[in-house]
């Protein structure tokens, strides 16, 4: 059966991949692309609507495609943890309702942020920095605040990290008591470096995207889960196994 996918964002960079990507597989096919000009009516009759815009609209697409039953998976930043906690509840609301919310399709950045989570309550000073193409539009991006969260939730025994002067603008915007610092630059795709310091030592986790290529296998993942999700789901991390264990 073919999965009829409506893209939101057609006509940006991650949606021009996304349709590529459709075009190029069996068990998808393009039901839709809409842009800023376009209806948010024209996906009613999709299986699965993918968003690709920007934060400030990603939320009423995402309202849109619940209100009419449409499964929706979510590749936009911003989606924070306060914003996540108004979708558990709009989706509880309406019966097999189902979103997937992925932060970043690479797998490698994924895993990035996992080692950081894991690194996390054994060090007490903790920052981030990204880097991102000149033409980003938000900051910080949502890789560093999924990162962020990821982090301050696993020190929760621990409590904030020691971030000295953080009220001074050039000591970044903090996110769970973490630092992040956000450069926007001609020559990156997307980086994101997570320091860590403790008495005596320095851990740095280094992830860096070369090329949006890096992105296809967790959409594609994550285009075929989408028709059976059910709930909220965030991360590729819960869609694909990543924890090393030698498939059976
Ligand atoms: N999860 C991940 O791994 C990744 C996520 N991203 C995120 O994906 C998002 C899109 O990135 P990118 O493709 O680079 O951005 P672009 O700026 O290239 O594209 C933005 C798209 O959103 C559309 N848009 C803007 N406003 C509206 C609206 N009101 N209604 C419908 N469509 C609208 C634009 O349409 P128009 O042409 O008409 O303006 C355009 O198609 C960003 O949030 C980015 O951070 C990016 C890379 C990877
Ligand atoms: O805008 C981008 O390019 C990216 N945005 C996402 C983010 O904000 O984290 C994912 C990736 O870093 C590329």
């Amino acid at each position: 059966m073919t999965t009829q996918v409506a893209v939101v964002g057609a006509t940006g960079r991650m949606g021009q991949q996304v349709i590529r990507i459709i075009d190029a597989t069996d068990d998808l096919s393009l039901f839709a692309g809409l842009n800023s000009r376009s209806e948010l009516s024209e996906m009613i009759g999709a299986d699965v609507v993918i968003d690709l815009t920007v934060p400030a609209v990603s939320q009423s697409v995402v309202e849109f495609a619940i209100e009419h039953g449409i499964k929706v998976l979510v590749g936009t930043s911003g989606w924070s943890a306060e914003r996540l906690a108004w979708l558990e509840r709009r989706v509880a609301e309406h019966e097999g309702a189902g979103v997937i919310v992925v932060p970043n399709f690479s797998i490698g950045s994924v895993l990035a942020t996992s080692f950081a989570t894991m690194a996390a309550r054994f060090y007490d000073s903790i920052e981030i920095i990204e880097a991102h193409h000149a033409s980003k539009v938000d900051s910080p991006s949502g890789t560093a605040v999924r990162t962020a969260e990821l982090i301050g939730r696993a020190r929760s025994h621990q409590g904030p990290v020691i971030a000295p002067h953080a009220d001074q603008r050039a000591r970044g915007q903090q996110v769970a008591s973490v630092p992040i610092h956000s450069l926007r630059m001609q020559g990156v795709v997307a980086r994101q470096d997570v320091h860590f310091g403790a008495l005596g030592e320095l851990l740095t986790i280094t992830h860096e995207t070369l090329s949006p290529d890096s992105y296809e296998r967790g959409i594609l993942a994550a285009l075929r889960a989408t028709p059976g999700a059910v709930g909220v789901t965030v991360g590729l991390d819960a869609l694909i196994d990543l924890s090393g264990n030698a498939a059976e």
